[in-house]
């Protein structure tokens, strides 16, 4: 029996590829695309659902997801510890599985592992994202994950604040500040989704640098959460157990 699939944001750019790449692959049937607008009804047949829409109305498609016992694997971004913490209380003890990934292509997720292991042997760390001018959120939800997740490597590791004699200068120009890191948004045309984490000790740096150079390289991840999502109930972080990583 194939698994059927309903994608909300089906019309947005990511939607739309996923839609795609649904349509392609075995065991899946595409029985909804819901767009801005349109009644989520049509999407009740489905065991799972994929939201790519955007920050403001994810929570009530999870809501409406979660109510029908229908599972989700969500793209769309600005998921805080409080919406993660009221998706934990909203799946205590259900069936139902929700996977969130700020990112879905492999690359992303590597880049991730690795620079939280990095992070101990580092003084300084700061993230540079850059992305195609369209996109609604600054950071981008894989900046701001990365720049946790390297916090946290630095706060195992004991390390201090990062190194900053900054004490004059124009609002922004450090960038924003997540969890103790600086993360720094280039919007420009003609790009997708890319991401520069630069380490510096005394002597030396260490860039780590992903490109999505396509849509189509969040698709494995994407497909591969769809069928994985059934085994997994509560609420999932990135597709890193999906893919076998360790975090
Ligand atoms: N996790 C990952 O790997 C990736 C995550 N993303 C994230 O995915 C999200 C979407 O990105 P992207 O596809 O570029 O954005 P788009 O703006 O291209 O697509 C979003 C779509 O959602 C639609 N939409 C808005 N509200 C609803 C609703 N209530 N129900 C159904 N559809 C709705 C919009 O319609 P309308 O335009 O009519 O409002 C639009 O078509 C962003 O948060 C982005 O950061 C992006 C790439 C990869
Ligand atoms: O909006 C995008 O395009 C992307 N959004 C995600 C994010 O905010 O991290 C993933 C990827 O960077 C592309």
């Amino acid at each position: 029996m194939a698994t059927t699939v309903a994608v909300f944001g089906a019309q947005g750019r990511m939607g739309a590829e996923t839609c795609r790449a649904v349509r392609a692959s075995d065991g899946l049937d595409l029985i909804a695309e819901i767009g801005s607008g349109d009644d989520r009804a049509a999407a009740e047949g489905a065991q799972v659902v994929v939201d790519f829409t955007r920050p403001d109305v994810v929570m009530d498609n999870l809501d409406w997801c979660i109510e029908r016992g229908i599972h989700a694997v969500v793209g769309t971004t600005g998921f805080t510890a409080d919406r993660l913490d009221a998706l934990r209380a909203k799946l205590d003890g259900s069936a139902t599985g929700v996977l969130i990934a700020a990112n879905f292509s492999i690359g992303a997720v590597l880049t991730m592992h690795f620079a939280e292991q990095a992070a101990a042997f580092y003084e300084s760390a700061e993230i540079v994202e850059l992305h195609h001018p369209n996109k609604a959120d600054a950071p981008s939800g894989t900046a701001t994950a990365t720049a946790s997740r390297i916090a946290a490597g630095r706060t195992a590791a004991g390390l201090a604040e990062v190194p900053d004699a900054t004490s004059t200068g124009l609002d922004g120009a450090r960038g924003a500040v997540v969890d103790g890191i600086h993360v720094h948004g280039v919007r420009l045309r003609g790009l997708v989704a890319h991401q520069e984490v630069l380490f510096g000790a005394e002597g030396e740096t260490l860039t780590i640098r992903h490109d999505s150079l396509d849509r189509s390289s969040f698709m494995p991840g994407v497909i591969a959460a769809i069928r994985g999502i059934g085994d997994r109930p509560g609420l999932t972080i990135g597709i890193e157990e999906i893919l076998g990583i360790g975090r």
